[in-house]
């Protein structure tokens, strides 16, 4: 099929890749002239792991182009894909003026009847407006706007695309819905066809208790730090039992990242609009802001920081494998450490570029010896492998004071203690996980 995407950012620029992959052709447009300049030579402005190649693979082939000029991105498709960001806007709602602005744009370039595809997570009752707004820009074609919501997970993009657990698709115009699910037939993912509005809402929903799941792991963690309980042996034993599963039971400074955040809220917000009060949602959002502020609340129990003091902040992405720094704990932690009088040292393998947007002036370092080296404290915020590979000698070596706050459980805590580091972490109270299993 012939398609156009609006917006080459993490979700629109996968989706177009993917697409070309398995056959479509796919003319991709951004407003960014540097992004679709770089796409254009081949080079994703995003880190995705086997995304450079699929992209260079498809632009060779011709199945996929970039471009900033409008016509050539609308004009002459079966289907428009809208991938443009919705941002957290006034009181927490989904900022919408980015999706409004495409759909006008789209209304002045069509030159056929067309299928709008929203993949951006929207409110209930966007994909009306979208086509309201198509309808009102005076478009003389027929336009049917169905969602399809996005699941990819950054770093994990590529494979998620062609083996998710399943493709939503909403719309009221039943032709509409099957042309989309027609186009993707060669992904062999299971196909959920339901209503426009349901299907907006399942977004916000999966995103929403995916982050209840973590604030809760996090409340019993701060129970374990009291108890003396160990929160790994707990999320295993929980996990072990279908009904709840293993995953998103991994306790730490809370979640981060360009989606869970804002969606919660925008789900908080838009129950608040419609006369509901998400009070769940509410107390998980709380709880996450909470839980940002343990690594700095245990360092200032332990008398950490004072002016002038060496410290590491290892890790800057919300996540690992991914340069995304969009809402990551890392910026809190800077912040405060600023606050405080330290000297700071930041490290990530990939993410620096991204944080000297929000932090200039920082001392940045891809090397993560160089980070450590000298310092009196580290803070571990991202759980990248080339932190969890490092012993225990590692920190004693290369510290001046092996002090360690960490806010992703990389280490075993007795081998981190035993091997002389001064280790703290989230809800294990310095135990070490222990659990055994027969059948
Ligand atoms: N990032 C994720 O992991 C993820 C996953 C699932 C869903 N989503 C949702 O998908 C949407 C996009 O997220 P993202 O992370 O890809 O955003 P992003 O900010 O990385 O990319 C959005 C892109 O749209 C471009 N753009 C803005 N206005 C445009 C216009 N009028 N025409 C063409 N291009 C335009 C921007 O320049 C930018 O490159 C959001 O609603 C987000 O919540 C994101
Ligand atoms: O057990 C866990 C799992 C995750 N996290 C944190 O939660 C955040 C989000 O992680 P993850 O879900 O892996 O990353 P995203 O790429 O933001 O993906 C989420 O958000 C996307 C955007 O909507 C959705 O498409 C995905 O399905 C959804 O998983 C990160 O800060 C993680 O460190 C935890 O603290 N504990």
């Amino acid at each position: 099929m012939n398609i156009g995407i609006a917006g080459t950012g993490y979700v629109g620029l996968v989706t177009g890749v993917c697409l070309a992959e398995v056959g479509h052709h796919v003319t991709c447009l951004d407003v960014s002239q540097e992004k679709i300049d770089m796409l254009k030579g081949g080079h994703s402005p995003i880190f995705e792991p086997g995304l450079d190649d699929m992209l260079q693979k498809n632009i060779r082939e011709e199945r996929l182009h970039f471009t900033t000029d409008r016509s050539e991105a609308y004009e002459n498709k079966e289907l428009i894909f809208i991938a443009v960001g919705t941002p957290e806007g006034e009181n927490g709602k989904a900022d919408l003026s980015y999706v409004k602005t495409a759909a006008r744009e789209i209304a002045a370039s069509i030159t056929n009847d067309v299928v709008i595809v929203t993949k951006s997570t929207v409110p209930v009752g966007t994909n009306e407006m979208v086509e309201d707004t198509v309808k009102a820009h005076g478009s003389a074609y027929q336009v049917h706007a169905v969602s399809n919501p996005e699941f990819l997970r950054e770093g994990n993009a590529i494979h998620d695309a062609f083996h998710g657990d399943r493709i939503v698709i909403g719309g009221n115009h039943q032709p509409a819905v099957e042309k989309v699910a027609e186009l993707y037939a060669p992904f062999d993912i299971p196909i959920v066809r339901t209503d426009t509005k349901s299907a907006e809402l399942i977004k916000y929903a999966s995103n929403a208790f995916l982050a209840t799941k973590i604030s809760f792991i996090n409340e019993i963690a701060n129970i374990c730090e009291i108890t003396g309980a160990n929160v790994e042996a707990v999320a295993q034993g929980m996990g072990l039992d279908k009904r709840i599963g293993t995953q998103f039971l991994k306790a730490g400074i809370g979640f981060g990242g360009s989606c869970f955040p804002k969606d919660t809220k925008a789900l908080t917000s838009m129950s608040a609009e419609a006369g509901y009060e998400f009070r769940m949602l509410n107390a998980v959002l709380e709880v996450n802001e909470l839980q940002h502020n343990k690594l700095m609340e245990k360092a200032n129990e332990y008398s950490a920081i004072e002016k002038g003091t060496k410290a590491a902040v290892l890790g800057l992405a919300f996540k690992p494998n991914t340069d995304d720094t969009r809402d990551t704990p890392a910026i809190r932690i800077i912040e405060e450490l600023q606050r405080q009088g330290a000297d700071i040292v930041a490290y990530d393998p990939i993410a620096t570029d991204k944080m000297k947007e929000v932090f200039p002036d920082l001392t940045y370092t891809n090397s993560l010896e160089e980070a450590v080296n000298g310092a009196e404290t580290a803070f571990i915020i991202t759980d990248w492998a080339q932190i969890k590979e490092q012993t225990p000698a590692f920190f004693t070596k290369h510290m001046k004071r092996p002090l360690i706050f960490d806010g992703r459980n990389c280490f075993d805590p007795g081998e981190m203690v035993s091997g002389g580091v001064h280790y703290h972490s989230i809800g294990r109270s310095g135990n070490s996980f222990r659990m055994t299993m027969s059948t």
